[in-house]
């Protein structure tokens, strides 16, 4: 997904969920008490949601913030967003990779992640670099996103029609990881014991969204769906028709009433969101006792 600004027009999904876990979890981070945080984010797309619901969390005099993701086309855009932002930055990094940068390693307070780990595979390396984005002491992370969503069962329907077929022959490349998972929460734990955090909350939260009307959920497709980048322009409105038909066969469409006159098309979707927070040091409490006399050092407690 590279389309920044059609992202951003439409991920009214995305920016609640954030907003809400933020607004729950703001004060379980451990910001640092000298409030020089430093926080990176994975996958901060058109970086609005970093923007609008973190930045304001951290501390005036905080390090740095740097957004990071995997495309180039959203980290331009975001940096020309947001470019009048102090100590502010957007940078590529593709969360997976085999090396982080060297300049990253063990730099960050906190590391942040919403909608963008059921993009990655390999949550195994993704999860041993958020572990070396962090300091040693005290860093934390918070990590959001989809276990399970009715838009992967739609892609292997689509998959299975010859008109789509050539476009979608990885499309197990785009769905999440822990989609097929008997036991996501379990999974992801396992991988964050292995990744060496210590402290570890993980929740699978059962949401559903309604989209209200058939071209807000076709404008939600179009924004984060990567095989339309495929497919020529001239079939896209074919590629949603087809998709929405799916939608309706799985019986997530609801016809109401808006008015005598009209009725309005609702789109359910029900999906599964893992909220992960961890942290790296075993030692916390004991840093920040025997860390006293370095103020510099010590963290808030929660
Ligand atoms: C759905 S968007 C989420 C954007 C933003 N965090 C939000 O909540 O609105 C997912 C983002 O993850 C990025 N992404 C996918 N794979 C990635 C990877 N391996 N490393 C870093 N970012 C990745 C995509 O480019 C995209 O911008
Ligand atoms: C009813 C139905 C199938 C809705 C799907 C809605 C939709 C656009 C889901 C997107 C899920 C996703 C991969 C989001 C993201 O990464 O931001």
């Amino acid at each position: 997904m590279n389309l920044a600004s059609l992202y951003q027009r439409a991920n009214e999904v995305q920016r609640h969920d954030a907003k809400l876990i933020l607004s729950e979890y703001a004060s379980i981070l451990q910001w640092r008490s000298d409030g020089q945080d430093s926080l990176l984010d994975v996958g901060s797309g058109p970086g609005n949601v970093l923007m609008d619901f973190v930045h304001p969390l951290l501390p005036k005099s905080f390090e740095q913030l740097v957004g990071t993701d995997v495309s180039m086309q959203m980290v331009r855009y975001a940096n020309k967003c947001y470019e009048r932002y102090a100590r502010t930055q957007f940078q590529v990094l593709d969360i997976g990779c085999e090396e982080l940068p060297e300049q990253l390693k063990g730099r960050f307070d906190h590391v942040t992640s919403f909608y963008c780990l059921h993009w990655v595979q390999n949550l195994r390396a993704a999860l041993r670099n958020i572990y070396n984005l962090l300091r040693g002491e005290g860093g934390d992370t918070l990590l959001v996103f989809l276990a399970t969503n009715p838009i992967y069962e739609v892609y292997k329907v689509l998959q299975s029609d010859a008109k789509w077929a050539s476009y979608m022959q990885d499309v197990d490349q785009f769905i999440s990881p822990l989609h097929y998972s008997t036991d996501p929460v379990k999974q992801f734990e396992e991988l964050l014991n292995e990744a060496g955090f210590v402290y570890k909350n993980v929740e699978l939260r059962s949401e559903v969204f309604v989209y209200e009307g058939v071209q807000t959920l076709k404008d939600n497709v179009k924004a984060i769906c990567p095989f339309l980048e495929r497919i020529p322009m001239a079939q896209h409105e074919e590629f949603l028709n087809d998709f929405v038909d799916i939608v309706i066969s799985m019986n997530l469409k609801q016809d109401t009433k808006a008015n005598a006159e009209h009725s309005q098309e609702r789109f359910i979707s029900p999906y599964k969101l893992i909220v992960a927070y961890a942290r790296k040091s075993p030692d916390y409490l004991q840093n920040v006792i025997s860390d006293l006399g370095n103020v510099k050092n010590v963290k808030g407690v929660m």
